[in-house]
């Protein structure tokens, strides 16, 4: 059972209790390389890099080049799209070499599958979605990201969602986003037992610009919750 890839969520809470295993951190929506760095040497294990236009977070090709060649070995660059057309997707995979892709909009799995690189998932959470079916869809995927609906905003909205609504028998590993901050991330992952959580919002001064400070507190208050 607990090396089986079926409950996926339920064993990362049998190993943290046994092992100690530490909740890894994902810190999206870094515009500044300064960002970045900082977050890396707090202990982020992954930063999240938005190629969608619309939002505030947005970069362009070659900041996300300079970002990620800014960052020390073992960070993981997420690259994120929201219903791109695949070539850009190609144009940052070749230009930015990220490790690990983020499909945050309507993608079907076949689009996920389509660029042979590993993937990560997001699904927006209201009542009523199947998030066991959901996740068994994107089988091949290393992780469901699970973050807050708000109509007309695929993500980075500062809000939270109902965790009671997330089933303890997910098949992938759940990465817990929305609305997370330093005040609320240690209750978050008492409660949720996450393989990671993500923030954007709630570690920032502005749209796409981090306060140091927060990211520190933030990624503390994770090691705070683990121990
Ligand atoms: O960050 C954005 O601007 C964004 C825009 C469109 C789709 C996804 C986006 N971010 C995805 C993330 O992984 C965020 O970290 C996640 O939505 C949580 O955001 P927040 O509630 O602000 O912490």
């Amino acid at each position: 059972m607990l090396m089986s890839g079926v409950c996926q969520h339920h064993n990362a809470l049998i190993y943290k209790v046994i092992t100690f295993m530490r909740t890894r951190i994902k810190i999206c929506g870094l515009t500044r390389v300064a960002d970045a760095v900082h977050a890396a040497r707090c202990g982020a294990d992954a930063i999240g890099l938005v190629f969608y236009p619309p939002s505030p977070r947005h970069i362009a090709l070659e900041q996300g080049r300079t970002i990620s060649r800014a960052l020390p070995a073992f960070v993981t660059r997420v690259a994120l799209f929201v219903d791109a057309d695949p070539a850009q997707v190609e144009t940052v995979l070749t230009d930015v070499r990220p490790d690990l892709l983020q499909f945050h909009g309507d993608e079907s799995p076949e689009y996920c599958r389509q660029f042979g690189v590993p993937y990560i998932k997001a699904a927006r959470v209201k009542a009523g979605l199947n998030l066991v079916q959901y996740a068994a869809l994107y089988a091949d995927a290393q992780g469901l990201l699970l973050d807050a609906f708000v109509p007309g905003q695929p993500g980075g909205t500062g809000l939270s969602f109902d965790w009671t609504l997330i089933p303890e028998n997910l098949p992938l590993p759940l990465i817990l986003s929305g609305g997370l901050d330093p005040e609320n991330v240690r209750h978050a992952v008492q409660s949720v037992h996450p393989w990671a959580v993500d923030v954007s919002s709630g570690v920032e001064t502005s749209k796409g610009i981090k306060d140091a400070a927060k990211v520190a507190k933030f990624i503390q208050e994770v090691g705070n919750a683990d121990r």
